[in-house]
């Protein structure tokens, strides 16, 4: 049920190049070697030939302005990339007059003004209370850190709320083309305007040779005004400027052809269905790792009201949806039609959402809303230790380097929270879990993997403390962390995106780790933050790969118990079962995996966060709003970046999606990106489409290139490398490895050998935890 519009796109085979070259490129481009491969002239000395997607100004050029292509490995194209990764062009001469007759401060009326409607905005509307133990409830818990952290984010995102209804009401009245808007071409500041108060230059780094990274990500650029690439609370960057419709906030809600846009649980409902396709070769291991790689890396806000309660956008119930004079400013409900099998069987014609909350322009300068992540943006395992130093404390023993567990008859668990705002029921019992990410207690199957993780932290600090027995508390903390790190890093990299992206976008993207020495990929121009693209669609395949069940302790046939994913969600008390935890590593390197396609199990789509409820919220439709709210232009728009042509006509997929699509969308140009990756057919050897596969591969790409501390690094560029003998042992981990050495060894004695393929495919096979055939790391290489 998959379909590829352009499955070899880049490709040296296709005739058709979407990308035409400019004269130099043609005469770069010589003769027809073989068949039709043909090769091109390699870039000038300096500029770096790149994948399409790295250079993403070209979609905004001329075509004599075009970049040269030139050969990637694998047999792809690329660009020869001058503009590096900023998406804007030069512009077209004829609207610099326009920006330069702008005032280059704000006058005091438009302020006022501005300030007025933001008052309003705050004060007016309706507060309808989202209950406790609700799924909206729930949803809520999905962006919270820290109750703390949620009344500090409100004060930013108001600032950055108020900085975007003045850059409207300015952008009306001097009535300044969207184009400037979504280019950051606006030269008017906010400079000495009571909306200045969080634009302040990036702290300049005192301890530029730390050996161990930041918590909060700050610092890993050392370079002035990169301070703060990548660390926690910073915005996300864009592939491509943002859809909206004013050009700054208003979120896409029209059609290419003028017509309101369908709403996202009438394109949920009519594409995204529920079909149980279990993946041939991978389990759910791939899905459960993924979610905590996503949590690792992105975890959006979403506004709240002052006293950090959430916003509600429906009418009780979910009758209908608040009026636009009545509602917050960041409602953006979906809508549900009468007709709706699902949902309005309940009286439901209003489903909850809340828009994501913005970060104030950092340069002062009058802008589009730019959303961010309240975690580190690297691969830091932050879910194990959190994305502040105080996070990190709190979760510390101050013991032997340890994090605190809870000993639950001998089994370490996490700890549990008690944070009230962190879970749905107050219940004694039915206490949640506590961890470096606020999300850890969403579903049962994610408990695991973070206790595995910290148990894994714990386990490599005691060893530590063994060969060094005179070695501080903070020392040990640090080491193990810098390990669990690089561990997860190598798992990432070397099991699981792979598996994710396939091994051609691996080359192409310079993804795939060494097997000896040094990498040598630092280049300190890359900004590691996430994209709005990679986090508000691309990522969320994942999500696709989810299978509505689970089939604990599946073994010969026989099924002791099936447990449906609704009822684990925020319900944490099973793991407190002796055999839970070692059953659940079970079912996930058992159970397939569901393939990534057009297909989303209701567990998600219906009853996510259901609670004690009847029904519950449809995350396929919340992502599908989400990417809206996030500005994300559509499909096509994404298709061009990568160099592959526009699709004209629904005709172009397979007729029963065609015939579908064309119920939930006027033309093409409408499709949502999240939508458009889904129905494509997975690239080879990998489980997503080419979208998706390349949308991933630049996020990771920025992830090592811009990362100074990844774990390939050498002194030259990590103050804290690795030495050669210990990158060696570190190259040996594997996940297979982590579970046994985390487990209880109560019901789990062996694992596949590579974890995330299905334990009964033909290729796999069965290792016992003690057998010296599955590698280890040695921390004999860290005895000082
Ligand atoms: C196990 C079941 C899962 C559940 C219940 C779940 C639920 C959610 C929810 C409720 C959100 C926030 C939606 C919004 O309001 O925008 C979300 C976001 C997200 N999910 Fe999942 N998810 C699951 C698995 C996964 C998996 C397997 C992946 C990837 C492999 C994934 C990747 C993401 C990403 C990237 C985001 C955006 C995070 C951000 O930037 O805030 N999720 N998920
Ligand atoms: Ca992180």
């Amino acid at each position: 049920a998959a379909f590829t519009p352009r499955q070899n796109r880049f490709d040296k085979d296709e005739p058709l190049r979407t990308a035409a070259p400019t004269t130099e490129a043609t005469e770069g481009t010589t003769k027809v070697e073989s068949g039709l491969l043909k090769k091109c002239r390699p870039c000038s000395q300096g500029i770096k030939c790149v994948p399409q997607i790295q250079c993403p100004a070209h979609v905004r050029m001329e075509s004599h302005e075009k970049p040269q292509i030139c050969d990637l490995p694998a047999g792809k194209f690329g660009y020869c990339c001058q503009t590096g990764q900023n998406h804007t062009a030069p512009r077209p001469a004829n609207t610099k007059e326009r920006r330069s007759g702008l005032p280059a401060i704000l006058s005091p009326s438009v302020l006022e003004e501005a300030r007025r409607n933001f008052e309003h905005l705050m004060h007016g509307v309706a507060q309808i209370p989202v209950r406790r133990g609700f799924p909206d409830f729930a949803h809520g818990l999905v962006f919270h850190s820290t109750a703390k952290d949620d009344v500090h984010n409100f004060a930013i995102s108001n600032s950055a709320i108020e900085q975007v209804i003045t850059t409207q009401l300015f952008g009306q009245k001097e009535q300044v083309p969207l184009d400037d808007f979504i280019t950051n071409n606006v030269p008017t500041k906010f400079t000495e305007t009571p909306l200045a108060k969080h634009c302040q230059p990036p702290p300049i780094c005192r301890d530029i040779q730390s050996v161990f990274r930041s918590l909060d990500g700050t610092c890993n650029n050392p370079l002035p005004q990169r301070s703060l690439w990548g660390a926690a609370g910073q915005p996300m960057e864009r592939l491509l400027p943002p859809a909206y419709e004013d050009g700054i906030w208003t979120p896409r809600a029209h059609s290419a052809d003028g017509t309101p846009l369908q709403g996202a649980r009438k394109v949920s409902r009519t594409l995204l269905a529920d079909v149980d396709r279990p993946h041939p070769k991978y389990n759910l291991l791939v899905m459960q790792f993924g979610q905590v790689l996503a949590h690792d890396i992105s975890q959006t806000s979403s506004v709240r009201l002052e006293d950090g309660n959430l916003v509600q956008c429906c009418s009780p119930e979910g009758k209908l949806a608040l009026s636009p004079q009545e509602r917050h400013f960041a409602c953006m409900p979906i809508h549900v039609d009468p007709e709706d099998e699902f949902f309005a069987s309940f009286g439901v014609r209003c489903l909850n959402f809340v828009r994501l909350s913005l970060v104030p322009s950092p340069d002062c300068q009058l802008g589009y809303g730019r959303q961010l992540s309240k975690v580190t943006h690297f691969i830091d395992a932050s879910p194990v230790y959190g994305s502040s130093e105080q996070a990190s404390r709190d979760l510390r023993a101050f013991r032997g380097g340890r994090l605190e567990m809870l000993n639950d008859f001998g089994r370490e668990l996490l700890p549990l929270t008690n944070d009230k705002k962190a879970c749905p029921s107050e219940e004694a019992g039915k206490s949640c879990f506590n961890s470096g990410d606020g999300r850890t207690n969403q579903i049962i199957s994610l408990i695991t993997l973070q206790i595995l993780l910290a148990r894994e932290h714990n386990r490599v600090a005691d060893v530590l403390q063994q060969l060094n027995p005179s070695a501080t508390d903070e020392w040990l903390f640090q080491e193990a962390r810098r390990i669990v790190i690089a561990e997860m890093q190598h798992i990432t990299y070397n099991e699981f995106l792979p598996i994710i992206i396939g091994p051609q976008q691996m080359k192409r993207f310079g993804l795939v780790p060494l097997h000896e020495g040094y990498a040598r990929s630092y280049n300190a121009e890359v900004n590691p933050a996430i994209t709005n693209e990679f986090s508000g669609a691309a990522f969320r395949m994942g999500h696709s790969s989810v299978d509505g069940k689970f089939h604990i302790r599946q073994e010969h046939g026989h099924i002791d118990e099936v447990v449906n994913i609704p009822d684990v969600m925020f319900n944490p008390s099973r793991m407190r079962k002796r055999e839970f935890y070692d059953d659940m590593l079970r079912t996930l390197y058992t159970q397939p995996m569901q393939q990534v396609d057009s297909s989303i199990t209701q567990g998600l789509s219906r009853f996510l966060f259901r609670g004690d409820n009847p029904f519950g919220l449809d995350l396929a439709a919340i992502n599908i709003q989400r990417g809206r709210d996030q500005g994300l232009r559509s499909y096509n728009d994404y298709l061009e970046l990568m160099g592959a042509p526009k699709l004209k006509s629904f005709q172009q997929f397979p007729s029963e999606i065609g015939q579908k699509l064309a119920r939930a969308y006027r033309t093409p140009d409408d499709i949502d990106l999240w939508v458009g990756g889904l129905l494509e057919q997975s690239v080879e050897g990998g489980v997503v489409g080419g979208t998706f596969a390349e949308i991933i591969a630049d996020q990771f790409a920025r992830f090592k290139q811009g990362d100074r501390y990844y774990y390939e690094y050498d002194k030259a560029t990590n103050p804290g490398a690795f030495n050669p003998q210990q990158l060696q042992e570190l190259r040996k981990v594997t996940l297979a490895r982590l579970l046994c050495d985390n487990s209880d060894r109560l019901t789990l004695q062996a694992v596949p050998v590579a974890a995330f393929v299905r334990a009964d495919h033909p290729e796999n096979q069965m290792v016992g935890c003690d057998d010296p055939n599955l590698p280890a790391v040695n921390l004999l290489a860290w005895r000082s």
